[in-house]
């Protein structure tokens, strides 16, 4: 019946759960023996296979990932662990996870075995759904295994698509649903009809699910395949050549989905006390905040000049005339002023408290010396020459800036390096404010070939200086985050990188506190010594979200978080802090593609960490620019030509500046020659200060089009615009 042009389509996995078989592979023989029954129904691509210990959680993790990720399984098959030693822990690894149970296909496979041996009573299977895939656990035997499979092999597919339309999924039940009809199958078709009608519509679906995948949704199936070798998540060290991968098993995200994960997976900022200090500069304020003082606290005149007593009729004693001096108040009084005298004035100097009654100041500017004491020292009458003196004219009455108790900064404000809010605060006598804290940022180099850029030692062999370090903890820095220097880990020997991760997220070694978020930068591509994805996932037990996006330069940024449990001791007091994952951003090797993923991914999470894309009330003072979240996105005119790449959207390095003829922001390369824009090449970042977004396409973006920048650093002026 298998037509040789039909192509496989339904996406399997098999997981071996063997002690033995995982400390040494080439000892495992069951997945061989399944992969020609699988091949032989010409449905199945090739199985993914990974091995396991006999250990319930690296089971369980194994099915989550096959199941609820976004490149899923239609069915996972298990081996090993069935049965009744202490270390068969397989069914109850599996059965928490099956969301519907399928017995059916239990009594399938036992009634088979029971033809075969009366040891069939002995093994302890389970089968059922989980989200769309079907999980049904085999012997551990190669022949138990293949017995079993072959009793249940004819009714697979069509119990894969139908557990698969059982997804919530909108695009992808559509997309069932469609392959359905197709193939000529409904809930009433018998499950022998399926593989016959099925054959000639695999060409329509294999391109359809390339469409979802494409898009990175849900899709009926997980992508055909590039290589026939085994895809386990990341490459694993240990593996030898002929297993490693050849291409990434990581499906490429736009950039958007990208950002969207990571916005998905950055915890929501945690809020602290703070005191208000120069530290707080670059905080997100986390509760309104009130005028714990008034501002001013009393009286105050405006002016240099005399305190009067004026008159609020135009019919009144007026403030013209000569007066004799009573009193001089000087800012800063202490103690009690005496109240003023009808018919005398008192001098008195900006800022200082008007005396009691006093109700006016005539500036000294509007005032003449008409007598001296005798002994010449001092004034003893002056003459007033303005007649327009009104009640309140120079005071500033008490709370008239600030009122005591009224609100003065709102939840979403941000304390600026300006100096308005701090100021502010700090007039009102408000000692400490609810902030949210700002994430701490470990930074770590990786790779063998790593020298310390001060390091005086001349360069040898394929030695390079750490570059990526010092200018990733600049713009850190510059942003106003707190970071810790991890250093750099080699590659070899084996295990370094996984100590420093693991250091600096128990805050012990370089790390005195612990960080929230830690960037990595090399080791994520391709290369047998690219080993923070293996790292991360099967060393420090995290989940990688994405491991390539489609971008120029970053290709290869990978996300993930890492589960994390801390235990703090204050004093005698042991408590368990808050239960977030640490984040890790793990960005590629080449420095441009460090700083420039660093500005596009690292930043939003940064943002949202410290409460900036909090969602604020309409009423909020800041609620106008809404969330804020990664560099701000302007339009700049182009001054030369650009070239576009045809695949991957560019952030193009380069120089923008205001003009100050037209008031319009024009960008001009930092490189276009062949190399300038090349992700080795840091100097592609040196006065750049945006990056321009490229989409792909043939050809250039002209001079003279308005294009979408991302801002990095300040704009200064051109004098003309650079185009003539
Ligand atoms: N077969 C493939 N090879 C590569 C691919 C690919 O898709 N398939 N992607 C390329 C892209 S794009 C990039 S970007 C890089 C990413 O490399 P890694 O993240 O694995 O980084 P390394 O291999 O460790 O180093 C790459 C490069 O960067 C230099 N480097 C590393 N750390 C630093 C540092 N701290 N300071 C300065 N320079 C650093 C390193 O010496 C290498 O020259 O992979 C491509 N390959
Ligand atoms: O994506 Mo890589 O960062 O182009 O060189
Ligand atoms: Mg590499």
């Amino acid at each position: 019946m298998t037509s040789p042009e039909s192509t496989p389509n339904l996406a399997v996995a098999i997981l071996i759960v063997s002690d033995t078989a995982s400390k040494d592979p080439t000892s495992d023989r069951t997945a061989n023996a399944l992969t020609p029954v699988l091949a032989g129904e010409g449905k199945w691509e090739t199985p993914t296979v990974r091995i396991v210990p006999d250990n319930k959680f690296q089971i369980q993790q194994a099915i989550c990932e096959w199941t609820d990720g976004p490149d899923w399984y239609n069915l996972i098959l298990l081996s090993g662990g069935t049965g009744f030693a202490v270390r068969d822990n397989t069914p109850e690894a599996v059965s928490p996870l099956i969301h519907r149970h399928a017995p059916g296909l239990i009594h399938g496979m036992i009634a088979a075995s029971l033809k075969v041996t009366p040891f069939a009573m002995m093994a302890r299977p389970v089968a059922g759904v989980r989200e769309r895939s079907l999980i049904i656990t085999l012997p551990g035997s190669p022949k138990g295994a293949v017995e079993n499979l072959e009793a249940v092999i004819k009714l697979l597919p069509h119990a894969c698509l139908q557990s698969a339309g059982g997804s919530s999924r909108e695009m992808h039940a559509g997309g069932v649903k469609k392959l359905e009809a197709e193939a000529g199958l409904s809930s009433t078709t018998t499950s022998r009809e399926a593989p016959q009608t099925q054959e000639h519509n695999h060409h329509h679906h294999h391109h359809h699910h390339h469409n979802h995948h494409d898009h990175g949704h849900g899709h009926a199936v997980p992508r055909a395949h590039t290589s026939p070798a085994d895809r386990p998540q990341s490459n694993d060290p240990s593996v030898g050549p002929s297993q490693r991968h050849r291409s990434s098993p990581f499906p490429m995200l736009t950039v958007e989905e990208a950002l969207q994960r990571i916005s998905e997976h950055t915890p929501a900022p945690t809020v602290i006390e703070a005191p208000v200090n120069t530290s707080i500069v670059g905080s997100v304020i986390a509760e309104d905040v009130y005028a714990a003082e008034a501002v001013p606290a009393y009286k105050a005149s405006i002016v240099d000049g005399y305190a009067v007593i004026a008159s609020d009729s135009s019919t009144g004693p007026n403030t013209k005339g000569v007066f004799p001096v009573a009193s001089v108040t000087h800012a800063n009084v202490g103690g009690k002023l005496q109240p003023l005298m009808p018919g005398t004035i008192a001098r008195i100097t900006t800022g200082a408290p008007l005396p009691p009654n006093a109700n006016a100041v005539v500036m000294v500017e509007d005032t003449v010396l008409a007598s001296t004491t005798a002994d010449g020292t001092e004034e003893a009458t002056v003459e007033i020459l303005t007649n327009d003196i009104r009640p309140g004219e120079n005071v500033r009455e008490p709370g008239s800036d600030v009122t005591l108790g009224s609100k003065i900064l709102s939840r979403g404000d941000i304390i600026s390096p300006v100096g308005g809010e701090i100021g502010l605060l700090a007039a009102t006598g408000v000692r400490s404010v609810k902030v949210y804290k700002k994430p701490c940022v470990g930074v770590l180099s990786t790779g063998d070939e790593l020298v310390e850029h001060d390091d005086p030692r001349s360069l040898t062999g394929g030695q390079i200086r750490d570059s990526n370090r010092p200018s990733l903890l600049s713009c850190l820095q510059s942003w106003g985050f707190p970071t810790v220097d991890l250093g750099i880990a080699r590659d070899t020997p084996a295990g370094e990188i996984e100590h420093a991760l693991r250091d600096s997220l128990r805050g012990v070694g370089r790390a005195s506190s612990s960080v929230e978020v830690i960037v990595t930068t090399g080791g994520v591509s391709m290369g047998e010594l690219d080993l923070l994805k293996p790292t991360i996932e099967r060393s420090l037990g995290g989940t990688i979200h994405f491991g390539r996006v489609s971008m120029k330069p970053g290709k290869p940024t990978t996300f993930a978080t890492i589960p994390f449990k801390e235990t703090a001791t204050e004093g005698s007091e042991t408590h368990q802090q808050e239960r977030k994952p640490k984040l890790v951003f793990a960005l590629p090797g080449n420095p441009a593609s460090a700083l420039v993923t660093l500005n596009l991914f690292v930043l939003p999470s940064l943002h949202k960490l410290s409460g900036l894309s909090e969602k604020l009330p309409a009423t909020s003072s800041v609620a106008h620019i809404g969330p804020r979240s990664g560099l701000p996105l302007v339009s700049v005119v182009l001054t030369h030509d650009f070239p576009l790449d045809s695949k991957r959207t560019e952030y193009h390095r380069a120089t923008v500046a205001a003009s100050r003829a037209d008031g319009r922001l024009y960008a001009t390369s930092t490189g276009v020659s062949g190399t300038g824009q090349r992700s080795s090449r840091v100097g592609s970042l040196a006065s750049a200060n945006a990056l321009i977004v490229l989409r792909p396409g043939n050809g250039v973006a002209k001079k003279g089009f308005l294009v979408e920048a991302l801002m990095m650093g300040p704009v200064y002026s051109c004098e003309t615009q650079a185009s003539e």
